[in-house]
């Protein structure tokens, strides 16, 4: 069974943000667009919601945050929603813990992971996060592919004057790991003013135009908002472009859960939002689906055509 939302889009994924904290301090970051709270789901809870998403016909899953791994409980959760049945469980990571917990995390049923690295230049990596961790996010890289984690994506966010020149070294650099390259057009929100985006905003056009020259074969995911992938020389470069995209949201089937348990239908907003935490603690599985099923309906492709102005 597949539900759909009102725009006649299948929701088949879910991205559970499980925590707002982090160890890195990305100077862009959208935060998943989630408004900061102290609160956060058990291992136990976010199951629950895993559970009924999972009888609502979701297939995906994938943890992010703020930084998952900050969870002393990530090996727990991902056990526990390994048993669920779900075709695929990813966790989007900055890489720093990763060398410690990859073969952990495949153990307990983590299928994947991407890894976030936007640069290879030690200085560029400082300004960016304000930390000195390139060289352990590297050796994470590297120590997911050895436990197996596959496919492993490295999503770059892509910058004009800071790292847009290092496409090439990225790209050789993903290829010689065996890893993906996932080109990321930086985006605000309103959880991120002031975070750049007029400074750094760079067009992803004119690459995809470029990629889509040199490519020896192009895909579409059409169940991924559209994103296209090229193939080049046995590697893989993914675009992701979500700003004023309209065929993006057209193909969105995300619906989120935030860290306090509040169902978020779209990244870009917060004034939608369903809160089940009162449903997660009373155990009552039936409430929680009706309370997914009015969160679905909640769904709007926030890029439209002819945008007349949401709901
Ligand atoms: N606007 C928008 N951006 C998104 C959405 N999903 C992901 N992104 C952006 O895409 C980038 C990559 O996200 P990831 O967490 O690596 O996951 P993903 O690539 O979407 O997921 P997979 O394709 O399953 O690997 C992030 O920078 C997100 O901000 C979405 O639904 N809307
Ligand atoms: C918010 S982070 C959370 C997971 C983890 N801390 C990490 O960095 O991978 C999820 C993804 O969003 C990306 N991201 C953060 N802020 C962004 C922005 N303003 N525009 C585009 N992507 C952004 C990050 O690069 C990362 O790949
Ligand atoms: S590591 Fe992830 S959550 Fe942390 S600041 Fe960077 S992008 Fe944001
Ligand atoms: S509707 Fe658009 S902006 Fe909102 S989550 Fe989906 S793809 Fe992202």
């Amino acid at each position: 069974m597949k539900i759909y939302d009102n725009y006649n889009r299948p929701v088949t994924s879910l991205r559970i943000s499980i925590t707002t904290k982090c160890n890195l301090n990305c100077f862009y970051c959208h935060k998943d667009g989630i408004v900061p709270s102290s609160q956060e789901m058990t291992a136990d809870e976010i199951e629950k919601a895993c559970k009924v998403a999972s009888r609502l016909g979701i297939t995906k899953i994938r943890l992010s945050g703020g930084e998952p791994l900050l969870r002393d409980d990530i090996i727990t959760i991902i056990e526990k929603i390994s048993t669920i049945g779900f075709k695929d469980i990813s966790l989007t990571t900055n890489g720093t813990l990763l060398e410690e917990y990859s073969s952990r995390l495949k153990e307990a049923g983590l299928n994947r992971v991407n890894v976030s690295l936007d640069t290879l230049d030690s200085n560029t990596y400082k300004f960016i996060t304000g930390k000195n961790h390139l060289e352990k996010v590297k050796a994470g890289i590297k120590a997911a592919v050895k436990a197996g984690l596959y496919p492993i994506k490295v999503n770059m966010v892509m910058m004009k004057n800071i790292n847009s020149h290092e496409i090439w070294d990225m790209f050789k650099f993903c290829h010689q790991q065996g890893a993906i390259l996932q080109l990321i057009e930086l985006l605000t929100t309103e959880q991120c003013p002031g975070n750049g985006f007029e400074k750094y905003h760079y067009n992803l056009a004119e690459i995809e135009k470029k990629l889509s020259k040199i490519a020896d074969k192009v895909k579409t995911r059409k169940f991924m908002q559209d994103r296209r992938k090229y193939y080049i020389n046995g590697g893989e470069i993914e675009i992701v472009r979500p700003m004023d995209n309209t065929r993006f949201c057209e193909n969105c089937t995300r619906m989120r859960i935030t860290p306090d348990g509040k169902l978020k239908p779209c990244l870009l907003r917060n004034d939608n939002l369903i809160d089940m935490k009162k449903a997660l603690q009373e155990d009552n599985l039936e409430k929680l689906r009706r309370l997914f099923i009015k969160a679905i309906k909640n769904r709007y492709p926030y890029y439209q055509k002819n945008k007349k102005g949401n709901p």
